[in-house]
């Protein structure tokens, strides 16, 4: 199938029972079981829910994988990944992640003697040089938060396997109908399907989807270890939202290239970060693995423009944290999304204190274009 019916036909669909077209609600958290020891296939909601495991199969289904898991945020799926590793290891993580895995990493995996080297997972060099005997883990985000930097995952994956490490993806900014990561090599994919997957800004989840048997029953106990899952309520509501996921990207990233050529041209702009801008080496990998370029960019004004008073006075673009919606969004990642990296490391990361993001919701463009016109000439 292909994904335009994978995301309405795929995985598990409907009701056996009673032919309902839509996967009902099971909204419990424990199954009657109907004889002692009986090895029942339904126990309990952190191990098994049908209106979870419908949302599981099918993002399985999109990601190309075999075993989809669903968390309560993509914090959840992304900490039951790192969850596979062990005091001693190590992971290599590409530098400009957003800002709650950075803390992640640097906080809570630091303290349970887990070690990470930050690089440029996109210059190859630089990944080789960082990998140890101890890394188990190579963790790429692409295209990456805030800056939409496109990793080669094929080559990345490469290195990583050479190395005797996993790697994982973060592929929440491209989504399931821009990227398939499984299948250019890597062995992990993570969303947080807060983003374009849930698609409304009205809800948290988290997903882990993998390919092979070993990693997907760990995965599965840590899930159910942990017990970060989603809800059946939630789990429904992302797998309604999931049936429009290819028109909605489809036009995400129509508006965002649009967007990105407009801006581009603006003489108060300094300089645009979006991938489908030609000319830059994420231009050039973005086209070799993407199938569209993503709804998201970021932008930098002309040095002395006020960010504050840019940002506060749009009408159609709302101040907010967070991305993928069909409304779109602008934010300041030095004082929001990513205040949680200290301010040496981000700086030297390239996330500068002025960088503005964007992110392009399914408005009309006309709208949005004149939105940020008048937003720029009252600078
Ligand atoms: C790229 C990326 N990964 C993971 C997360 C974490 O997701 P959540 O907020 O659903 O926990 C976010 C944002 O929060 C994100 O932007
Ligand atoms: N204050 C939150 C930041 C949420 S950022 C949400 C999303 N990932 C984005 O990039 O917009 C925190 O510190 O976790």
């Amino acid at each position: 199938m292909k994904f335009e019916t994978k995301v309405i036909h795929g995985g598990t669909q409907g009701d056996p029972v009673t032919g309902a077209v839509t996967t009902p609600i099971y909204q419990t958290s424990t199954y009657h079981q109907k004889e002692l020891g009986g090895g029942a296939k339904y126990e309990y909601t952190r191990g098994e829910n049908p209106t979870r495991f419908a949302l599981e199969s099918v993002m399985a289904d999109i990601e190309n994988g075999t075993d989809g898991f669903a968390f309560s945020s993509g914090m959840a799926a992304i900490h039951a990944t790192m969850s596979l590793l062990k005091a001693g290891d190590h992971i290599v993580m590409a530098n400009d992640v957003y800002g709650g895995t950075f803390r992640l990493v640097n906080r809570i995996m630091a303290e349970l003697g887990i070690k990470f080297t930050a690089v440029d997972t996109a210059d190859s060099d630089a990944l080789k040089a960082a990998m140890t005997p101890e890394t188990k883990m190579v963790y790429l985000e692409s295209p990456s938060n805030p800056l939409m930097h496109v990793t080669d995952i094929a080559e990345a994956s490469k290195i990583a396997h050479e190395g005797g490490a996993i790697a994982v993806v973060d592929n929440t900014f491209a989504s399931p109908y821009n990227q398939n990561p499984l299948d250019l090599g890597a062995d992990v994919v993570v969303h947080s399907g807060t983003k374009y997957l849930g698609g409304h800004a009205d809800l948290l989840s988290g997903f882990v989807v993998v390919k092979d048997a070993k990693l997907a029953e760990r995965i599965k106990f840590i899930q159910m270890s942990i017990g970060a899952v989603l809800s059946p309520q939630d789990s429904y509501m992302v797998q309604r939202s999931i049936k429009t996921l290819a028109l909605r990207v489809q036009r995400h990233n129509e508006n965002a290239m649009a967007l990105a050529e407009f801006l581009n041209n603006h003489p108060k702009v300094a300089k645009v970060y979006f991938p489908g801008l030609p000319g830059t080496p994420d231009h050039e990998i973005a086209k070799k693995q993407m199938r569209g370029f993503g709804g998201m960019m970021s932008i930098e004004l002309q040095p002395g423009l006020d960010v504050k008073k840019f940002v506060e006075n749009l009408d159609v673009f709302l101040l907010a944290e967070s991305l993928g919606g069909v409304e779109s969004l602008i934010e300041v990642p030095a004082v929001m999304t990513h205040a949680s990296i200290p301010r040496e490391i981000r700086i030297a990361n390239g996330i500068k204190d002025e960088l503005v993001r964007i992110s392009v919701g399914i408005e009309d463009i006309d709208d949005l274009i004149a939105d940020m016109s008048k937003g720029l000439d009252a600078l």
